[in-house]
Order: C-alpha cells, then sequence, then structure tokens
C-alpha cells in the first residue's frame, strides 16, 4: 500500500520535473512540447545538436520560441532586430545551475564568462585598450605589437603543411590550425611560447600545458554541458535543496565531479607554473619572444590591480586563462571552415579572386598592419565562411528587466537565447544561403546590399561582444595571405558535407582532410 508519506516525494520529483510554473509563464511563448525532465534534449539530439533543433524549431514556430535544454527553459530568438534587441539590452549570460561550492565556486565566477555588475564593466574596460586599439581606435596601437608572434606562427604552419605537401600526405588543417592558434593566444596571454606546432623544435614542457589545459578543459566542459556527476539530476529537479546537495557533493563526490574539480586544479596549477615561467623568462631576457605580448601582461596586471578595484593576483591570471579558452578554438573553426569552403570544387571563381588578390600584393612579401587592409577579398571570404559556419552558433543573456520580444512578454531574469546559426543559414534573411558568397561582405555589389542589415552575429553584440574581434581577423589574414601565397587546397573525398561537433562552438567533427597544392613559384606565373 501507498502512504501520504511515500506519494508526496513521488509527486514532488513528477512535478519538478513537469515544471509546471516555468510552463505556465511561458505558455504564451510557442515551442516543442517539452518532455518530462528531458525537456527538448532528445529531440535536440535527434535533430544533430541544439543549433541545428533550433534550425528546426525557428522554420516551424517563427522567429521566438521557447526551448529546453534539459528542461531549463530558453526563449530563444531568431530575427535580426529582435536580436539586437536581446544582445543590446542585456549584459549577462545565462548562469546555468551547477554543484560548485566554495573554493570551487569562487574560481567559476572568476572566469569572466559569467561576471556581472561592477566588476564586468572593470574588468571589460581593462581589457579594451588591448584589443580595440589600431588606427581607427585612439588608444596605443598595441594590435600591431602582435604581427610578429602572429606571423611567425603562421609561419611554422606553412613548414609544416610543406613537409606534408613534400610528403604527399593528406593533412587534417583544421587540427593543425588549432595548434597554431594555441601558440598565438597562449603566448599572447602568458607572455610564454606555447611551441604547440610540430616544426617548432623547442622545448617539450610547454607543448605539455596545452595538452594538459586542453583536457582539463574537456574535464571540465563535457560534465558542466551534460550533467555526468550523479548530483545534477537533484539539483535541477529540487532548487530549494541546492546548497545542502552542494555540500553533499563537495564531501562526497562522485566521478563526474570529481573530473571536474581536478580540471579546474590542473588550470590553477598550469596557470602558475606558466607565469613563474614568465617571471624567469623576463628575468634572463627582458625583450625575448613576443614584445608585444609582455606588454599585454604587463599593463593587463597594472590596469586590473587593485587601483582599479579588480582583485589582483590568480584572478588576473585566471582572466589570461579565459582568453585561451575564448580565442584558440573560435579562431581555429572559423579559418578551417573558410578553408574548407574555399577548397569545394563550385567555389573555384572565389579561390581564384583569392589567390589573384594574394598575388597582386606578392608573392614573398610579408604585409605590414596597415597593409592587412589591402585584402578586401580574403576579409570577405572570412566573413563568409563565418555566415555559413558561425564558429559560436548560440549566444545567450539573462533579461535584465521584463521584455516585450515580438509581441511576447518575458520576465526579469528569463534565460534568453539567440539563434545565430539559424538566422546566419535562413532564406528570409539571406538570398540562398547555402551558397559559399563572399560577394555579400564587399561594399556595393547587389549581394552586399541584398544582406540584411543586423542579421550577422559572429562575434555577438553589445557589451558582452567578442573582445578578440579585431585580433581574430587579423590573426586570420595573417594565416591565410601566408598560406595561400603558397598553396592552394585539395579537399579529400567524402566530405562534399561536414559533419559538425557542437559544445559551446561547433567544428569540424573529423577535421577538415586536405592534400596542399604547392603553387608554381612567382617567377613562373607569367
Ligand atoms: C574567429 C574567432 C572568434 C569568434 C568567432 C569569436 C566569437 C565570440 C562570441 C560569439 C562571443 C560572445 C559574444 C556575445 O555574447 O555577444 C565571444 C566572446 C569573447 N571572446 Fe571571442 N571569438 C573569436 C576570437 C576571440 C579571440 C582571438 C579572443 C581573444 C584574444 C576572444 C576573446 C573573447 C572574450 C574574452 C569574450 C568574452 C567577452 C565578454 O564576455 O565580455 N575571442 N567571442
Amino acid at each position: 500500500m501507498v502512504t501520504d508519506r511515500s506519494v508526496s516525494p513521488v509527486l514532488q520529483v513528477y512535478v519538478y520535473g513537469c515544471r509546471p510554473l516555468d510552463r505556465w509563464k511561458l505558455r504564451h511563448i510557442p515551442g516543442p512540447p517539452q518532455e518530462w525532465l528531458t525537456g527538448n534534449i532528445l529531440e535536440h539530439m535527434k535533430l544533430g545538436g541544439i543549433f541545428k533543433a533550433h534550425q528546426f524549431y525557428a522554420q516551424k514556430y517563427g522567429p521566438v520560441f521557447v526551448a529546453r535544454n534539459v528542461h531549463t527553459p530558453i526563449v530563444m530568438v531568431e530575427s535580426p532586430e529582435l536580436a539586437r534587441k536581446v544582445l543590446l539590452q542585456n549584459n549577462y549570460r545565462c548562469v546555468f545551475p551547477n554543484l560548485l561550492h566554495g573554493e570551487d565556486a569562487k574560481f567559476e565566477e572568476s572566469t569572466y564568462l559569467d561576471t556581472r555588475g561592477d566588476k564586468l564593466k572593470t574588468v571589460r574596460g581593462a581589457w579594451q585598450p588591448f584589443f580595440f586599439s589600431g588606427r581607427r581606435a585612439p588608444a596605443p596601437p598595441l594590435l600591431e605589437g602582435f604581427m610578429g608572434l602572429m606571423k611567425e606562427s603562421a609561419d611554422l604552419l606553412v613548414d609544416s603543411v610543406d613537409l606534408h605537401a613534400t610528403n604527399g600526405q593528406v593533412m587534417d588543417i583544421h587540427g593543425m590550425i588549432g595548434a597554431m592558434t594555441v601558440q598565438v593566444v597562449g603566448t599572447t596571454a602568458f607572455g610564454v611560447n606555447f611551441h604547440t606546432q610540430v616544426a617548432d623544435k623547442a622545448s617539450e614542457k610547454n607543448s605539455d600545458y596545452v595538452k594538459r589545459l586542453l583536457k582539463a578543459v574537456y574535464d571540465i566542459m563535457a560534465p558542466k554541458a551534460f550533467s555526468f556527476s550523479m548530483y545534477t539530476p537533484p539539483l535541477i529537479l529540487l532548487p530549494f535543496a541546492a546548497p545542502l546537495i552542494k555540500r553533499l557533493a563537495h564531501h562526497f563526490p562522485d566521478e563526474g565531479l570529481s573530473r571536474v574539480k581536478a580540471g579546474r586544479q590542473v588550470i590553477i596549477d598550469i596557470v602558475k607554473e606558466l607565469l613563474a615561467e614568465r617571471r624567469q623568462e623576463l628575468a634572463i631576457e627582458q625583450n625575448r619572444t613576443a614584445k608585444g605580448l609582455g606588454k599585454l601582461r604587463a599593463s593587463f596586471a597594472e590596469t586590473t590591480g587593485e587601483r582599479r578595484g579588480v582583485a589582483p593576483g590568480s584572478f588576473v591570471d585566471l582572466l589570461a586563462f579565459v582568453m585561451v579558452l575564448s580565442a584558440y578554438e573560435t579562431t581555429a573553426n572559423a579559418l578551417a571552415f573558410t578553408m574548407y569552403l574555399l577548397s569545394k570544387p563550385e567555389n573555384a571563381g572565389k579561390l581564384a579572386k583569392l589567390t589573384a588578390e594574394i598575388d597582386a600584393f606578392g608573392r614573398e612579401r610579408v604585409p605590414s598592419f596597415e597593409e592587412l587592409d589591402k585584402f578586401p577579398w580574403l576579409e570577405a571570404c572570412l566573413r563568409e565562411g563565418m555566415r555559413i559556419f558561425p564558429p559560436v552558433p548560440t549566444l545567450t543573456r539573462e533579461a535584465e528587466r521584463d521584455m516585450d520580444l515580438g509581441g511576447y512578454r518575458v520576465a526579469k531574469g528569463q534565460m534568453l537565447g539567440v539563434a545565430v546559426y539559424s538566422m546566419h543559414n535562413n532564406p528570409a534573411y539571406w538570398q540562398e544561403p547555402e551558397k559559399y558568397l563572399p560577394e555579400r561582405f564587399i561594399e556595393g555589389t547587389p549581394e552586399c546590399l541584398a544582406k540584411p542589415l543586423h542579421g550577422y552575429l559572429p562575434f555577438g553584440d553589445g557589451l558582452r561582444q567578442c573582445i578578440g574581434l579585431r585580433f581574430a581577423i587579423m590573426e586570420a589574414k595573417i594565416t591565410m595571405i601566408r598560406l595561400y601565397q603558397r598553396f592552394t587546397f585539395e579537399l579529400e573525398a567524402g566530405q562534399d558535407t561536414l559533419e559538425l561537433r557542437e559544445t559551446i562552438t561547433i567544428s569540424a567533427a573529423n577535421g577538415v582532410l586536405v592534400k596542399a597544392v604547392p603553387r608554381p613559384p612567382p617567377n613562373n606565373l607569367f
């Protein structure tokens, strides 16, 4: 016989799994029916990922819909105007419930991506001059200081491609570019050369940092994103019991949570080791590698020091880690996707225009910072690549006040999302979105005139827009120029469509497999 006492917890669990309050609050907004406890996650998996599911839902329900990851409801928007409204009016990213407690929770707060309030303004203000400087901005041109490192790193990549080409080997260009972008941003953030590229024979130790760092990032991301701990379901089901569940998890961690905690510790240790190494290097030789980066670290610490009211020390150091996390994969994905698209036979004309632009500049010359502006077609190729495959397919915000979104009221505190991938590939906003047309980003062309005004968001928008966007475009341009001065690339068979893997970013699940075709030397051109 079932007693009242045993029924009530069962009923509680059932009711929490249905989230009746959320359903009631969002009842006026369309969206897919939610499954008990899992929300829409099973359907997301069936449709090929959350970003693909958003595309499907936008077609079915229109530009505003509710979707649920596990069973947290997110009000998604998929129109240029609404995306702009969400991103310009709200500055906080969504914070999903997590199991972290005590010191671990402090670490989480330090990682900036979720930062809010005054701390956000101070930190963002301190970072801004490094990244938004340049000729068009009043701040000192620190960006220019990164040119040397970017060029050196791109040339190591070219050496490595050359080696593969000589041996007639197929290569995963996505993986190789990833090694380069880690080197660039790791060195930028910590002032210590990461030595991640094959052709670089220097210290094994630093490349070991990267392996450990990336593994730690994976260990943290996977369980956090997909709730591998046995404590996560009760945390979500019984939010009022969160403090107790967190304490229990902290004292009796299971395997999933232990991996997260160990991953955090690895990151903290590596950051400390890197900084110690950096100090040693500086002491030995003031002016060695990456001068601009040395400047960055020093000024980083100065501007974010006690005077500016941001806790110094480990916090500042962890910000450097956040930079690596935000910068390496996004840039690698953008480059690899663009190279993939340019290597498709149907885009041979677009590739020919690129090589012509590069040849007009010179097949041997290294561009200066100013000369990077002489490559509008290259920039358009990259921007169009990020339209078809935006490295960050979904953006999130928390509503800071009650809002109207396309006629639907949402309450303060509601999680909001922007379906960037879907919007970038929607024929309602882009003519023939499946076509790779860099012309869309060349002023005055009919394709450019047909482009939506605000519908392009690979770097987000508003106060939380990607801080590294100029850095990323600069790095991508130098890399492409150095590669295409020497080679073009042929796609290996079986890659007509790319299988995509989704974490916070989207990337090529099986890499981008190409063969490099050496271009005839410049004196054979005529
Ligand atoms: C092609 C390469 C890149 C892409 C596509 C990209 C994309 C993005 C996106 C979509 C966001 C979120 C924006 C929003 O919520 O509105 C973001 C944030 C951020 N990105 Fe990037 N990013 C790239 C490269 C970089 C680089 C090279 C750096 C640093 C050197 C960087 C540092 C950051 C930081 C620190 C944030 C957080 C900004 C904040 O919360 O205030 N990113 N990025």
